[in-house]
């Protein structure tokens, strides 16, 4: 990556601040050291042909992080969720600890990836290990979740070889009242998706952390996408009014490519997604789309672990909604 002073400098020195319009390369310098975090941009801008964003899009892009525009969209119903780090482990632990009460022996069961699904893993792991629960197979969305279930004993069976899956646990970056999501923060949501969307049950286990009044205004869409249709998809993804990203790799130089050899687009939606439905299917819609984050009527339940005081309780999505809601009445 340049040099955080190069960068500068390359900006101030392009006067691109004004113009209507900038190539993809210097939307990348502008937002580089912020959001934006696209490496080696020179090598994309080549590959890319200098698509064209426009500036708005691109202040968009560089608009504060996650915690800031999820607490000031909390706030307009609910006091602002603050955890720190080891709080919000612990949350995801108990609430990881209670979704897997649901498994029953001989049970199909999906394993989802990312921290909070990794946690149910191990505590299945400890079920079937404690003999409370027998002939339970699982299958993987990742191969951090088919590693996780070999390390803590949870045999695992391949998709097709199994004509149903009984119960998925997965986590969620983003929930909303009605149990849509954003999936995809460690770009597994493609076959997360798979999986979850066939589950007799999909439980999402989440922290109040996760808990939005309207998907988008933080968390970018992942989108994967075929390695070779990337400079189209990127141009049909802001004609949809998003501001896509490339997601690097953080130990590696270069982009993350996805477990099934795709790349991963991040599209913010500054304005938030007013249709999820729509526009799940509308970028699913773009020829080299593999698939996207937007998990919409697909969760049948979501447990959110909270934390009020020294209390720590799951509660059902929609007594965590109705509580906020209280919440905000008492205090206006
Ligand atoms: O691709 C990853 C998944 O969709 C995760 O389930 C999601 O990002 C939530 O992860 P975490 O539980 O680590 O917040």
């Amino acid at each position: 990556m340049a040099p955080a002073g190069l960068l500068e400098h390359a900006v101030a020195s392009t006067g691109i601040v004004g113009s209507s319009q900038m190539s993809f390369q210097g939307l990348a310098r502008l937002g580089a050291r912020k959001h934006l975090n696209l490496i080696s941009l020179q090598k994309w801008d080549q590959q890319l042909g200098g698509l064209k964003i426009s500036l708005h899009a691109a202040a968009a892009a560089t608009a504060p992080g996650r915690k800031n525009l999820t607490l000031g969209a909390l706030a307009a119903t609910a006091p602002a969720p603050e955890l720190d780090a080891s709080t919000q482990d612990n949350l995801k632990r108990a609430v990881a600890r209670k979704a897997v009460e649901l498994v029953k022996s001989g049970m199909i069961v999906g394993l989802g990836t990312g921290s909070t699904a990794s946690m149910a893993i191990e505590e299945l792991g400890k079920l079937i290990s404690q003999n409370k629960v027998k002939d339970v197979v699982g299958v993987a969305t990742s191969y951090q979740s088919r590693v996780l279930a070999r390390q803590f004993g949870v045999k695992t069976v391949d998709l097709n070889d199994v004509n149903h899956i009984d119960v998925a646990f997965d986590g969620a970056d983003e929930v909303d009242a009605s149990m849509n999501l954003i999936k995809g923060g460690g770009a597994a949501h493609t076959m997360e998706k798979v999986v979850d969307s066939i589950a007799k049950q999909c439980v999402i286990l989440i922290d109040q952390t996760k808990v939005v009044p309207e998907l988008g205004l933080t968390f970018p869409v992942p989108v994967e996408v075929l390695q070779f249709a990337l400079s189209p998809v990127l141009r049909a993804l802001v004609g949809l009014g998003g501001v896509p990203e490339i997601r690097n790799a953080l130990r590696k130089d270069g982009p993350v490519i996805t477990d099934l050899g795709n790349m991963v687009v991040d599209v913010r939606f500054p304005e938030g997604i007013k249709n999820p439905a729509e526009l799940e299917n509308k970028i699913n819609m773009i020829p080299g789309v593999i698939e996207n984050g937007l998990f919409i009527n697909i969760a049948h339940k979501v447990l959110v672990a909270t934390k009020d005081g020294d209390e720590t309780a799951i509660v059902e999505l929609a007594d965590f909604v109705a509580s906020l809601k209280s919440a905000k009445e008492v205090s206006t």
